[in-house]
């Protein structure tokens, strides 16, 4: 099926388009009345997680409302440690919450590679109706966890503001910590593979704890992990997304994946001196911008594109949007991307 709209896979592959593309982290859900009215019908997240068909229509649902340049599958990046064995709940407005977690090498022993097909055939599913349904509208974005961030949540079982549960198995027991980051990643890798075989354009990993380790820590523990992953795909381009990882983003260049993602943190010039030139940047408005009004929004987007410039961005929030941001206001985002960007990309060729 051919794409009728592929401005976010030739920007990710640094090549020229009309304008910049537009997307949002946690687009499917939340924010939607949509989104609550199918959630609010049934048992709970992982109920809508589970069924491929309402999966699939969260998903579509930011493309058709918000008019965003693509769709990101309905998951989350828990699946993985529960078809290693660590099933998760989701608890109502609290969050993950894992009623077993890995204390040392018994829990460890019990642990398995996921098994793709078996496990997480629910997902795989949920591509295929959501391509089926996309019908080439818009690129589909597949996703998964990042080791070093799936190994947080399997040590604490729950979010945590310092993880320092988890930080203490890198000084205490490095060498489980490794086995363990070295089973989340061969799970992830055949995890993605399969997203991209069941139709996923692009795939994107999040490592929403990479600010917590020290810079050491996290060549050693995260991004070496992460480059096995960028190393083992090839098939579709690799988006990274290391919240906080500031003072990775020189290593980052060295990384076989075509986009970074910037946090609002991490200045746009300063991170592309680092990042270099070929790199795609993904970002990086201040989730809290769309609190403000119109004109406000107008104008920090602007700049943000103006910063970023015409070639090799694409235009997303530094983090996932918040669950009561307005959609009025994402929409106000959106459009100005496309109309500003519109312009910038006219006068630059
Ligand atoms: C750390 C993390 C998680 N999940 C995810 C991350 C990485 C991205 C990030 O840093 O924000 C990724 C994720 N989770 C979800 C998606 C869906 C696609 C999307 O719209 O981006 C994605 C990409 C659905 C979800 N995942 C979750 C919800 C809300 C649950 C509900 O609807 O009741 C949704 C729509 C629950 C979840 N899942 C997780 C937490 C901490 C929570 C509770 C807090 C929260 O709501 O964000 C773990």
């Amino acid at each position: 099926m051919e794409l009728q709209n592929d401005l976010l896979i030739r920007a990710a592959k640094g090549e020229k388009t009309e304008r910049t593309p537009v997307w949002l982290m946690r687009q499917a859900g939340r924010i939607l009345p949509e989104y609550r009215a199918v959630r609010n019908s049934l048992s709970g997240f992982i109920e809508l997680v589970t069924t491929p068909e309402l999966a699939a229509e969260v998903t579509i649902q930011p493309v058709d409302i918000l008019g965003v340049d693509a769709a990101i599958i309905f998951s989350d990046i828990l699946v993985i440690p529960e078809a290693m064995g660590l099933k998760y709940e989701m608890v109502e407005k609290k969050g993950p919450w894992f009623p077993e977690t890995v204390n040392g090498y018994d829990d460890f022993n019990k642990l398995r590679k996921a098994d793709v097909e078996s496990d997480l055939g629910y997902v795989l599913e949920a591509i295929k109706i959501t391509k089926k349904e996309l019908n080439g509208r818009v690129p589909l974005i597949g996703f998964a966890g990042a080791p070093w961030t799936i190994f947080c949540y399997m040590i604490e079982g729950q979010g945590s503001k310092t993880f320092s549960k988890a930080r203490r198995m890198l000084y205490n027991e490095p060498l489980l910590a490794d086995q363990l980051l070295q089973l989340i990643t061969d799970s992830t890798i055949d995890y993605l593979k399969a997203q991209i075989a069941a139709g996923a354009d692009i795939v994107q990993v999040f490592d929403s704890w990479a600010g917590i380790l020290p810079p050491d820590h996290y060549q050693k523990y995260s991004m070496k992990y992460i480059a096995q992953i960028c190393d083992a795909i090839e098939e579709v381009p690799v988006t990274v997304f290391a919240k906080g990882a500031y003072f990775a983003r020189q290593e980052m260049r060295h990384l076989n994946c075509q986009t970074v993602g910037l946090d609002w943190n991490m200045d746009i010039q300063e991170s592309r001196r680092l990042i270099g030139e070929n790199k795609t940047l993904q970002g990086n408005l201040d989730p809290c911008t769309l609190y403000g009004s119109t004109t406000e929004i107008e104008t920090a987007t602007r700049k943000m594109l103006d910063g970023f410039g015409p070639s090799r961005h694409i235009a997303n929030l530094g983090h996932g949007v918040y669950p009561d941001t307005d959609p009025e206001k994402v929409k106000v985002f959106i459009n100005t991307v496309k109309e500003y960007s519109a312009v910038m990309h006219s006068t630059s060729n």
